[in-house]
């Protein structure tokens, strides 16, 4: 039976050596500052807007939460990009995803600075990702690549599967996990004979969105399991995997809820203490 890599516990670790950073700048009269953007009425990132904004209070980070109307055209929100991007009081700034359709979200993100891009999303970003030289990460993989390090799962000649190549998760973390040595294999809608791969890995992570996608009978017997899925089923939170008979044949599982989410937020605080040490000079 799976030992389970609790994220909500390792969150309020990281937690505390946020606000001990946060707390040691601000004696140096240094206060991180970040926004988001939200643009409509998705429920679900209000909820998460609304975490990143009690978390950031908690930690002492200043934030700013600009909730813009459904009908924002792309031009006014570049607009408000660009102040915030000139504004020297700010350190980070990120648009909460997914925007209305008629904006497109390469857009937005392109036009943020790359020194305050707090999910490093821009191009810029993503190649110091894939060439080590990165200086800020995207938080959702940031966050697994630190579970997995506090249980001290080992990486280096693992074979690693990721199911999604999103630009938010499945990309970035193939990047991380290949800067950590393992060997990554990215799945996606179009990969032939799914289960033929997922039965390789050690490592095998689901970022899809779709409920119960991994079954047991997908998973190598001990390999450590990781779901960054969030499906909200009659009401309920399911991951992308089928949790309790997967946790049968796994070494390691992360839940949903109080598995990779909670790090999402946590890591997300990190990279603004960071943007924010680096425009002040701080390695
Ligand atoms: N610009 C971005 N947009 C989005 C990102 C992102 O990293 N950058 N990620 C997700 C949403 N997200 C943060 O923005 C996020 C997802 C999940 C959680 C979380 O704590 N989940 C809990 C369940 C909470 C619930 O829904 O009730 C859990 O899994 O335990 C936090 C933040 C998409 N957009």
């Amino acid at each position: 039976m799976a030992e389970i890599l609790d994220g909500k516990a390792l969150a309020n670790t990281l937690s505390e050596e946020i606000k001990e950073k946060v707390k040691a700048m601000s004696s140096n009269g240094i206060k991180p500052h970040f926004c988001v953007i939200n643009i409509g009425d998705d429920p679900a990132s209000k909820v998460y807007v609304r975490a990143k904004k009690r978390r950031a209070e908690k930690l002492g980070i200043d934030q700013e939460i600009f909730q813009l109307p459904a009908e924002t055209t792309e031009e006014e929100a570049l607009a408000l990009i660009q102040k915030l991007n000139n504004d020297p009081q700010i350190n980070g700034v990120m648009v909460q995803l997914p925007v209305p359709n008629h904006i497109n979200s390469d857009h937005l993100i392109e036009a943020i600075n790359p020194e305050k891009d707090v999910d490093a999303l821009t191009a810029a970003n993503v190649g110091r990702l894939w060439q080590g030289t990165h200086f800020v990460k995207p938080a959702t993989a940031c966050g697994i690549i630190d579970l997995l390090d506090h249980y001290q799962i080992s990486l280096d000649g693992k074979r690693a599967v990721i199911i999604g190549r999103s630009n938010i998760v499945g990309k970035p973390l193939a990047a991380l996990l290949l800067e950590r040595n393992a060997t990554v294999t990215l799945a996606h809608s179009h990969t032939k004979n799914l289960t033929e791969l997922t039965k390789q890995a050690d490592i095998l992570v689901a970022a899809v969105g779709k409920a119960k996608l991994v079954t047991a009978d997908m998973v190598k017997e001990g390999a450590v399991v990781i779901d960054v899925g969030i499906n909200r089923i009659d009401g309920h939170l399911v991951g992308d995997v089928d949790f309790d008979n997967v946790k049968k044949r796994a070494s390691y599982i992360t839940p949903v809820p109080g598995g990779v989410g909670p790090l999402t937020v946590e890591s997300l605080m990190q990279q603004v203490v960071a943007l924010t040490r680096r425009q002040n000079g701080k390695s």
